[in-house]
Order: structure tokens, then C-alpha cells, then sequence
């Protein structure tokens, strides 16, 4: 049990790092509150609930890994090398994909409900 939660601890120290580090991860909180805010105004269904839980989660999904890959990547290799260019690119793509998708899953949802709403 006790392993159990000091695996919690390092894996909460790891979103604290993140959060510290990274403006995209701030940036991505921020879109959570708005989301959540904009949910609960529009009043989403339970269905939609869970689509945008999705978004959401593939988002800070996606940014913790590549904050991961970023570091992995400044650790072994400090000085410009153009593998560790392609690896941390392609990391970071991964996070605009899943942004792109939270973006278009938020606009098939909210976009009607505001048009109704107005
Ligand atoms: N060691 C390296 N060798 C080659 N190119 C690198 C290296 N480190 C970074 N780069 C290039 O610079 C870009 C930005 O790298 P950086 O580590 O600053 O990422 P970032 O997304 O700006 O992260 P942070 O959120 O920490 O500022 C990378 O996507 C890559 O193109």
C-alpha cells in the first residue's frame, strides 16, 4: 500500500514538473477550466462529457510525454545534434495533433449549442 502511494507522489511530482516547466502545460490548464466553464454553461450532455474528457485527456497526455522526451533528450544529448532535432519535433507534433483534434472535437460540439443559445 505504501508503494502504492509513493508511486502516486512521483508520478504528481512529474505533473509538478511539468506544470513548472512548461507554459503549453499552463496554457492547456487554462483551456481545461474554459472547457469545463463552457460545459457546464451550455449545459453538455453526458455523451458529449465523455468526448471532451477524451480531448482533454490526450492533450495533457500527449504534453507530458513530450515534456518527458524533451528531457530524456536535453540529457543525452546537451549539444545540437540533428537526431535530437527530429525527436523532440516529432514529439512535439504529437502534442499540436492531439490539440488539433481537441480543437475540432470542442468545435462539433460547442458551436451548435452557442448558436442555439444566442
Ligand atoms: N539538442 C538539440 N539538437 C538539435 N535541435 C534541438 C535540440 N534541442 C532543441 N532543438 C530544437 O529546438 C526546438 C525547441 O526545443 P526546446 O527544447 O526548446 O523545446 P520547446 O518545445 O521549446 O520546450 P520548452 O517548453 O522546454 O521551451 C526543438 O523542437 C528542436 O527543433
Amino acid at each position: 500500500m505504501r508503494r502504492f502511494f509513493k508511486s502516486f507522489g512521483y508520478a504528481f511530482s512529474g505533473i509538478a514538473y511539468a506544470f513548472k516547466t512548461q507554459l503549453n502545460f499552463k496554457l492547456h490548464i487554462i483551456a481545461l477550466l474554459l472547457v469545463v466553464a463552457a460545459g457546464w454553461y451550455l449545459e453538455v450532455t453526458t455523451q458529449e462529457s465523455l468526448w471532451l474528457i477524451m480531448a482533454v485527456g490526450i492533450v495533457f497526455i500527449t504534453e507530458l510525454v513530450n515534456t518527458a522526451i524533451e528531457v530524456l533528450v536535453d540529457f543525452v544529448s546537451p549539444s545540437h545534434h540533428e537526431k535530437a532535432k527530429i525527436v523532440k519535433d516529432v514529439s512535439a507534433s504529437a502534442v499540436l495533433f492531439a490539440a488539433f483534434i481537441a480543437l475540432i472535437i470542442g468545435m462539433i460540439i460547442f458551436i451548435p449549442k452557442i448558436f442555439y443559445a444566442a
